[in-house]
């Protein structure tokens, strides 16, 4: 297989990019293309995600299919829709996730910045520390607050001295909105933190090894809507240096935080585009009714 982008290396074994010639240096390539998105056509431009026919089975069953879909970087995506449509099953595609489940089988091509994540020179251990995830519940290790941030630094090498380490420490738990808060008590178990605490924390440790792409599976849905709203502000705050992609039950929190909205429904990729748009000119009669409570 041939890249096309240099930074295509970034996700193949061996050749993890030194994370500050992320991004920075190379801007995402701009692609003139019309593919259906849903319904309609979509002309995008420094997308940093393309899926293309993108099927998922779990043994005979089929969860996905045909999905067809780009990412914008820098900026937030949102998927919507009711329970069971496939939206976690297309999320975890996106840094291989579901390759730790047996019976699933992806078919389809998922790229990163013109990269087959699929594609066999791909370590996916190197994938994930590109394209972190952030789950439902929050699952902090069971060490201290320091050392949960301090671990994907460490094995991926990212700082060999003690004050390079700390370094990162501090900056990521300050762009988590965390830092003021454990300053003090860098030290204790990370386990001790209230629940929404320790969802900032674990998407400190996800920045920490500095991705590109954050994904968000339902990232409030343990929490209450006092940590929700700090969750919803930090997101918006982190949109400007990561690509991130959330998975909400919740149409408020897809219309407060994300600039791009995808509509599944049984398996398919209804429609997708601006969400405001979607939100109040929904192009599929699937996607009116949902947004409007009809079902879900
Ligand atoms: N590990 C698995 N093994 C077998 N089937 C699965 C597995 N995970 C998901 N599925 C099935 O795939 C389909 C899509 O599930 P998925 O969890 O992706 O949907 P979802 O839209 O994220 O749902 P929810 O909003 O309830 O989390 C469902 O029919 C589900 O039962």
């Amino acid at each position: 297989m041939t890249f096309t982008h240099p930074k295509a290396h970034a996700l193949v074994r061996g050749h993890a990019m030194p994370t500050q010639n992320r991004d920075a240096s190379v801007a995402a390539p701009v692609i003139h293309t019309a593919v259906p998105q849903g319904h309609g056509v979509v002309e995008s431009r420094d997308f940093k995600i393309r899926a293309r026919d993108v099927k998922v089975f779990y043994g005979d069953k089929q969860a996905l299919f045909d999905v067809n879909l780009d990412i914008p970087a820098k900026s937030v995506t949102a998927f919507i829709g009711p329970s069971g449509c496939g939206k976690s099953t297309f999320l975890r595609c996106i840094n291989r996730m579901n390759d730790t489940i047996p019976s699933a089988r992806v078919l389809g091509s998922i790229e990163i910045d013109g990269a087959d994540v699929n594609a066999k020179s791909v370590d996916p251990v190197v994938l994930r520390s590109r394209v972190g995830m952030v789950f439902q519940k929050p699952n902090p290790f069971p060490k201290t607050i320091f050392e949960n941030v301090a671990y994907g630094p460490k094995i991926h090498g990212l700082a060999t001295r003690k004050d390079e380490l700390e370094s990162i420490v501090e900056s990521s738990l300050k762009k988590a909105g965390l830092w003021n808060e454990v300053a003090d008590r860098l030290h204790q178990p990370g386990t001790g933190l209230s629940g929404g605490q320790q969802q900032r924390l674990v998407i400190a440790r996800a920045i920490a090894v500095s991705p590109e792409v954050i994904l968000m599976d339902e990232p409030c849905s343990a929490l209450d809507p006092i940590a929700t709203a700090k969750i919803e502000e930090l997101i918006d705050e982190l949109r400007s240096q990561f690509c991130i992609v959330i998975v909400t039950h919740s149409m408020a929190q897809a219309a407060r935080v994300s600039q791009k909205t995808a509509f599944f429904h049984l398996g398919k990729l209804v429609e997708s585009g601006p969400t405001e748009e979607m939100f109040t000119n929904p192009r599929d009669s699937r996607t009116q009714d949902y947004i409007t409570g009809r079902f879900g």
